[in-house]
C-alpha cells in the first residue's frame, strides 16, 4: 500500500475539500550564525485548513521549530510569505500583531508562573486582554473541566505532575478560544503512559475546541495518532520530503495503533524518515 506522497502533489493541500486557514509559501530561512549561514528552510510550501490537524516530524536540526516559529510570529522567514485566513503574517520582515490575535502556543516546557495558581495561569491571557475576574475565573474552571484538571483551579504549578502542567499550558493556550494551535513537542518530556493519556485527551480537546493544529514531535507514531496529514521534513536545508494522509476514523483510541493501516502509515513514515 503507497500512502506517501510527494511534498507538491495534491496532498499539499488540506484534505477533505476544507478550506485553507494557514498558507505557506515558497519559505526560506537562513540564518546568519558565527561559524557562517545556516540554510534551516528551503521552498517550504504547505496549506493547512481550517480545523486540520497537522503532525511535523524529521530528524533532529531538519528544521521543524524553525518553521513553527516562523508561523507563530517569533522569527521572520528570510522568504517566501505566511497567511493566515488570509493575512500575511509577516511583512517585510515585521510581525504583523493583528493577525496573531488568534493564535495559541504550546512548548516542550509548561513556561507556568510559579506564583500564580493554576486558575489564574490559565486566566492571565484573558487578564491581558481586560478580561474581567468574574468572567476570567468562569473560563479558567471550563478549561479546567476540558483539559482534566477540575478541582485543581487554586492549586499552584508545584503542586501538579509534568502531565497536569502541560495541560494547564494548553488550557492557558485555549482560554482566548484560538483558531490555530502551535505546539512544540508539547509532551517530549513525558514519561510513555502519561504521553498516551495526553494524546487521548488532546484528540478530544481538538474536536470540541475545533483549531486549527500544527504539532512538532520526534515520534512517528504520536505524530500518525493525532494528524490528518504528517508532514516530513528533510534536513539541510529542511525541505517537505511528503505529506501522508491520515484516513484512520475518529475518535482514534489506543487500539487504533495496533491496526494494521496505522502500522503501515508508521513504516512507510519511517522507511522515509531513513531515506532522509
Ligand atoms: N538561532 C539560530 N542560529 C543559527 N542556526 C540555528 C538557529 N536556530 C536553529 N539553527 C539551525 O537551523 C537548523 C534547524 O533547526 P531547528 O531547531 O529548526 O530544527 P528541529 O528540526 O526543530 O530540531 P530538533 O528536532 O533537534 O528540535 C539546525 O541546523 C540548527 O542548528
Amino acid at each position: 500500500m503507497t500512502i506517501s506522497v510527494p511534498a507538491q502533489s495534491a496532498a499539499s493541500s488540506p484534505a477533505g475539500g476544507t478550506t485553507a486557514q494557514l498558507e505557506v509559501s515558497g519559505v526560506d530561512k537562513v540564518y546568519q550564525a558565527r561559524r557562517g549561514e545556516v540554510h534551516a528552510l528551503s521552498h517550504v510550501d504547505l496549506t493547512i485548513g481550517r480545523g486540520e490537524f497537522i503532525s511535523l516530524v524529521g530528524r533532529s536540526g531538519c528544521g521543524k521549530t524553525t518553521l513553527l516559529r516562523i508561523l507563530a510570529g517569533l522569527l521572520p522567514p528570510s522568504s517566501g510569505t505566511v497567511t493566515a485566513d488570509g493575512e500575511s503574517i509577516w511583512r517585510g520582515g515585521k510581525r504583523n500583531d493583528q493577525a496573531f490575535e488568534h493564535f495559541g502556543l504550546v512548548f516542550q516546557d509548561a513556561n507556568l508562573f510559579p506564583w500564580y495558581t493554576v486558575a489564574d495561569n490559565i486566566a492571565l491571557p484573558l487578564k491581558l486582554r481586560g478580561v474581567g475576574k468574574k468572567a476570567r475565573r468562569a473560563r479558567a474552571a471550563e478549561l479546567c473541566e476540558l483539559v482534566g484538571l477540575p478541582g485543581f483551579e487554586n492549586a499552584y504549578p508545584r503542586e501538579l505532575s509534568g502531565g497536569m502542567r502541560q495541560r494547564a499550558a494548553i488550557a492557558r493556550a485555549l482560554s482566548y478560544d484560538p483558531t490555530i494551535l502551535l505546539m512544540d513537542e508539547p509532551f517530549g518530556a513525558l514519561d510513555a503512559l502519561t504521553r498516551d493519556k495526553m494524546n487521548l485527551e488532546l484528540q478530544s480537546i481538538h474536536a470540541q475546541a475545533g483549531a486549527t493544529v500544527v504539532f512538532v514531535t520526534h515520534s512517528i507514531n504520536e505524530a500518525v495518532f493525532l494528524a490528518d496529514r504528517v508532514v516530513l521534513l528533510t534536513p539541510r536545508p529542511g525541505r517537505i520530503r511528503s505529506i501522508t494522509p491520515v484516513p484512520l476514523a475518529r475518535p482514534r483510541s489506543l487500539e487504533t495503533e495496533t491496526s494494521a493501516e496505522f502500522q503501515e502509515i508508521v513504516r512507510v513514515l519511517r522507511h522515509e524518515l531513513d531515506e532522509g
